[in-house]
């Protein structure tokens, strides 16, 4: 009798685990463009014929990606549950850090996507070539650009904690 409890509990928060997903791509524009974006990275990997291991770092950050989101979706409507309209800092430190979050997985996905999709995208290119590029023929180019985008990243992220609060344009 316990089991059978526990199984229908179980149940249940799966389908309302379900209904939070749904509701988030239903009701989250942003959301829904990482969705989009998921389904085209990965039909592109398909197409280029990245190898096993990229698709796993590809997996791991789309679906980071969508944690986030969904996570972020949750704080948001959390907030505005106890606060409403009204203005109020605590809200607001809340809501952008929870965006800030998103930021941050965001990051890392054009990471990995420079990481795996630059060098065979570069050969299709060239010479129309599909060919399974592994990791230790990958060249320099795309761990270049990687370490430079990181390097700009955190040096705007540095000039941006130092320097005075900016006013809201709205
Ligand atoms: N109650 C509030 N008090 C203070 N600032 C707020 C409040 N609500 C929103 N903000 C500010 O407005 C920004 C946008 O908030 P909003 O709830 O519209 O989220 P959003 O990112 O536009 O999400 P969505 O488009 O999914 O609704 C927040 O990051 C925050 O800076």
């Amino acid at each position: 009798m316990r089991n059978k409890n526990e199984w229908q509990r179980l149940k249940r928060s799966f389908f309302y685990a379900i209904c939070g997903i749904r509701e988030t791509v239903k009701t989250q524009r942003n959301m829904q463009i990482h969705v989009i974006m998921a389904l085209l990275v990965l039909l592109l990997g398909w197409f280029l014929a990245i190898p096993k291991g990229d698709v796993l770092l590809v997996f791991f950050s789309v679906f980071l990606v969508l944690i986030l989101e969904t996570v972020n979706t949750a704080i948001e409507k959390a907030v505005d549950l106890t606060i409403g309209d009204t203005f109020h800092p605590l809200a607001k430190a809340a809501k952008d850090a929870a965006a800030g979050a998103v930021l941050f997985g965001a990051i890392l996905s054009v990471l990995v996507g420079i990481y795996v999709f630059l060098e065979p995208l570069w050969q299709f290119i060239q010479n129309g070539e599909r060919r399974v590029i592994h990791t230790e023929e990958r060249g320099e180019i795309a761990f270049l650009l990687i370490v430079a985008l990181m390097f700009i990243f955190v040096v705007w992220l540095l000039v941006e904690c130092f320097r005075p609060e900016k006013k809201e344009e709205d």
